[in-house]
């Protein structure tokens, strides 16, 4: 069985009502299956759908069409059990200023019938790095030692199904480290996890399989490797002060003074140095290097088709 079953999902939100608002299409026939015991990242950017999909997920907003199940329970007929299954991280920092660290946690096992749960409660509180924070107040916590509690009452039922929704964002690299490892550790206990991020260089390093989402549909349903190896192979990277000429810039990716050209061999490479040579661009600290995650996902991004919200669109998904 699979640990989520996303059927067939699409999300559109009404028009808000002011002029000039239309629907928007936040999901457009959403489906894959997350295998047990998998480390699973869904990526894609700002407005892609993430947030909405995990939302309909925790069973917080409704899919317009299609469904989605937790080791078999459907999120909205089985909404209990299918919650059992689930740790969800969000990505804002909620928290009750009036508890202490462990009493949050202690509250947060009793929602689940958990009475005698403090054996587990001392190994999160160890695994984040909270064991000294332990009877502090929420209120006292800075913004990264909150986010380690959110963790934390995430995973105080032991949920067999975890998913981290952009918890990295913002977080010092210390923060990152401990809850990689942690994640990491329950991971291969066997706990599955879906994991939603920005970082590619973090998605590269955990999650064995990808799916990246553009406007809404699935645009890559990929093994990690499968997609690092289907990508250009090498990438260019040099800095340099002069402008590039248009027929190199459009073949270019560039940040400031660092020029990234992709390039699928080393007869491109030298190609690019010629045209680079030719145009009089004077290029500082020339690397080759191999393509990684951010190159498959900007060629993925720049090329997949959008999903355009169109009547005949709307009118195929039911409203709830
Ligand atoms: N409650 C809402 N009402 C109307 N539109 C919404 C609502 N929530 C999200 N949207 C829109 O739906 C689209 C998908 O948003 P969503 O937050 O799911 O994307 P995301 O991939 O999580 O983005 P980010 O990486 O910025 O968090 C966006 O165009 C967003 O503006």
């Amino acid at each position: 069985m699979s640990a989520i079953s996303i059927q067939s999902v699409s999300k559109v939100y009404q028009a808000s009502g002011k002029p000039g608002s239309s629907p928007l299409k936040a999901l457009d026939n959403v489906s894959f299956d997350i295998e047990e015991g998998e480390f699973f990242g869904l990526l894609g950017p700002n407005g892609a759908g993430k947030t909405t999909l995990i939302s309909i997920l925790a069973g917080l907003a409704g899919a317009t069409s299609g469904s989605i199940k937790v080791h078999g329970f459907d999120v909205r007929q089985d909404f209990v059990q299918a919650r059992r299954h689930l740790g969800i991280v969000p990505q804002e920092l909620v928290f009750d200023p009036f508890f202490t660290v462990r009493e949050a946690l202690v509250f947060q096992s009793g929602y689940f019938g958990l009475h005698r749960n403090g054996a587990w409660i001392d190994e999160l509180l160890h695994g984040l790095g909270l064991t000294d924070k332990a009877g502090a107040n929420m209120r006292q916590l800075s913004g990264g030692m909150k986010r380690r509690v959110l963790v934390a009452q995430a995973l105080v039922h032991k949920p067999p199904v975890i998913v981290l929704d952009e918890p990295t964002a913002g977080v010092d690299v210390e923060l990152r480290q401990t809850l990689w490892q942690f994640v990491a550790e329950l991971n291969r206990r066997g706990h599955t996890v879906l994991l939603t991020t920005h970082y590619l260089e973090e998605a590269e390093a955990l999650c064995s399989r990808l799916a990246m989402l553009k406007r809404g549909r699935v645009i890559a349903l990929e093994k990690t490797s499968t997609l690092l190896s289907n990508a250009t192979s090498n990438v260019l990277h040099f800095k340099t002060d002069s402008p590039l000429p248009d027929h190199l810039a459009r073949l270019a990716r560039v940040t400031g003074r660092i020029v990234e050209m992709p390039a699928d061999g080393p007869v491109a490479i030298e190609r690019h140095l010629a045209a680079l040579r030719e145009a009089g661009v004077a290029a500082e600290d020339v690397e080759i290097r191999k393509a990684d995650l951010e190159d498959v996902f900007i060629e993925l991004m720049s090329g997949a088709p959008e999903a355009g919200v169109t009547e005949a669109g709307l009118a195929e998904v039911a409203t709830v």
